[in-house]
């Protein structure tokens, strides 16, 4: 495998994570290749159970593949320590979750540098903060504490938060499984947004079509294994994306390199 390769920002080769329950093994990943490229965004599918957020906490460091390799930005994750790891996360990668995930005590503000002071930050300039606020359409918003905010602008102030360290990677597990579907479609423009007008890569876990349709590539799991990778382009709308998808869902399709 060529240097160029492991030093795109994400880099999966023949990773698998198995879990032990008693005497049960699962596999919730199995022999997984994904490169992901510079400034590209990718969503990944698939039924309940195939293994997306697993993939995504690979990629992320959160979990540790049971085989196979994991680099982020040319760095091998399997080299750094936990403590290390947390650092490079910090740095590298911004996390956005279905359910938000802000502390309720803290307003929009102090939750968005939560992760530079939580880095010994202790004074983040205040005029990035309110551009990159702005940025997210919740400029006027900063002093609110997240029950005085509405699901969208909520999932905002988390995307603020990821971005709050500048990360070259946004990597997110059903960012808009909470929304409703006008809100969960600004969502998804804002993350095309960053990937357009700023090059961040981008990850999206997402059982939706609708969303999916925003990426550039999408690669579809089926118990643990990629099956397809598939470029949005090809597709006209999400319908024509989900009426593929259900198809790649009930054949079995062969397993591919991505
Ligand atoms: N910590 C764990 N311990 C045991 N099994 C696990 C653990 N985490 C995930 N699994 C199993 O691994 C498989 C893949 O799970 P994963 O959460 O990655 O799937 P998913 O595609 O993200 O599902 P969903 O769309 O429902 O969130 C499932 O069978 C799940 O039960």
């Amino acid at each position: 495998m060529s240097q160029e390769n492991r030093d795109a920002p994400l880099w999966v080769r023949n990773a698998t994570k198995t879990f032990r329950q008693g005497e049960r093994a699962i596999d919730a990943l199995k022999d997984v290749d994904l490169t992901v490229e510079h400034g590209s965004f990718v969503a990944v599918m698939g039924a309940s159970g195939s293994g997306k957020s697993t993939l995504l906490h690979l990629m992320a460091g959160l979990t540790r593949p049971t085989a196979g390799e994991v680099f982020v930005d040319g760095q091998d994750l399997a080299t750094l320590s936990d403590r290390k790891l947390t650092e490079f996360r910090r740095e590298h990668i911004g996390l956005v979750f279905q359910s938000f995930n802000l502390v309720p005590a803290l307003s929009a503000a102090d939750n968005i540098l939560l992760p530079l002071y939580a880095a010994g930050i202790k004074q983040p300039k205040s005029s990035s903060l309110a551009a990159l606020a702005d940025r997210l359409g919740i400029g006027d918003r900063l002093t609110h504490r997240p029950d005085a905010l509405s699901g969208g602008q909520q999932q905002r102030v988390a995307i603020a938060r990821a971005l709050a360290s500048d990360p070259a990677i946004v990597l997110a597990d059903e960012p808009t499984g909470s929304l409703d579907s006008v809100t969960g479609q600004s969502i998804c423009k804002l993350l095309r947004e960053l990937c357009d007008q700023q090059q961040r890569t981008i990850i999206v876990v997402t059982h939706e079509p609708s969303v999916a349709i925003w990426s550039d590539r999408v690669v579809i799991l089926k118990d643990g294994q990629i099956v397809q990778s598939l470029q949005t382009d090809e597709y006209p709308d999400a319908q024509a994306l989900a009426a593929h998808y259900q198809e790649v869902l009930g054949a079995g399709e062969p397993v591919l390199t991505t």
